[in-house]
């Protein structure tokens, strides 16, 4: 489970979020919606340790943890996928899964078999270097290489944005199963109502820099979330 609390971030002196609080339970997606440029973004890059938050408090399993550092936020059991994919490009598919060894014990440094059962793709592509691999497959090899951290927490900042509609739906079917096995909390921004709605648990709406509480789906139609993604 990750709960934020009243968090706040600056960039120099101009302040993007305000006190956004929400919770984000395991073994569920909860996705995040809001119109380009309300915080959606600088909260996950402030869960993610990219940059620092100026006030506010996150707990993950209900423990304070402390996110001056991608590393730390890494150790604590969060994972980012950001927006762009930052894939290595010279680096081939198996070093940058490699890259997620890091904050593992050296007991752990392995590529799981689990990894490539979610995304195929890959198998029979470790030694292409990241750069040469569509934009769909660099989608999948983000996620494989957060995946690789064994995170508690799963951070996604719009997986599907300019991505082929047969790789959405592979990305849709690895989240899922994700889902179903009840290890994470996955948090998902995304712009794509379809994909945005058909994934979500719950979502949070975010605008001008706030959140609202906590919406189930039941009471809330892919209607309200098109209305939401242009607030
Ligand atoms: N590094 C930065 N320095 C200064 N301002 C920034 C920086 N990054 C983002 N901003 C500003 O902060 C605000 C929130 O941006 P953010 O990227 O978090 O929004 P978003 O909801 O994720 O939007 P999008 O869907 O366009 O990514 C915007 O006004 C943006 O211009």
């Amino acid at each position: 489970m990750l709960e934020v609390e009243n968090l706040d971030l600056h960039y120099g002196q101009s302040r993007i979020l305000y006190e956004v609080s929400f919770t984000a339970p395991q073994g569920q997606i909860t996705t995040m919606v809001g119109n380009n440029g309300v915080g959606k973004t600088s909260t996950l890059k402030a869960i993610a340790g990219r940059h620092a938050a100026s006030g506010g408090t996150i707990k993950i399993d209900g423990k304070p943890v402390l996110l001056n550092t991608a590393f730390q936020a890494a150790q604590a059991g969060i994972a980012y996928v950001p927006q762009g994919r930052e894939v290595f490009p010279m680096m081939t598919v198996h070093e940058n899964l490699e890259t997620g060894f890091a904050c593992l014990p050296k007991a752990e440094h392995f590529i799981p078999d689990e990894v490539f059962d979610l995304f195929p793709v890959l198998r029979d592509m470790q030694s292409r270097r990241g750069g040469d691999l569509s934009g769909g497959q660099q989608q999948q090899l983000a996620i494989a290489r957060a995946l690789i951290t064994k995170p508690r927490v799963l951070l996604l900042d719009e997986p599907t944005e300019g991505i082929q509609p047969n790789v959405i739906e592979q990305i849709g079917d690895a989240l899922r199963l994700l889902r179903s096995k009840g290890e994470m909390a996955i948090l998902l921004v995304e712009q794509n109502a379809d994909f945005a709605y058909a994934l979500g648990d719950s979502f949070i709406v975010v605008e001008g820099g706030r959140t609202s509480p906590r919406k189930l789906k039941a009471d809330y139609t892919k209607a309200d979330l098109i209305a939401d993604l242009s607030l």
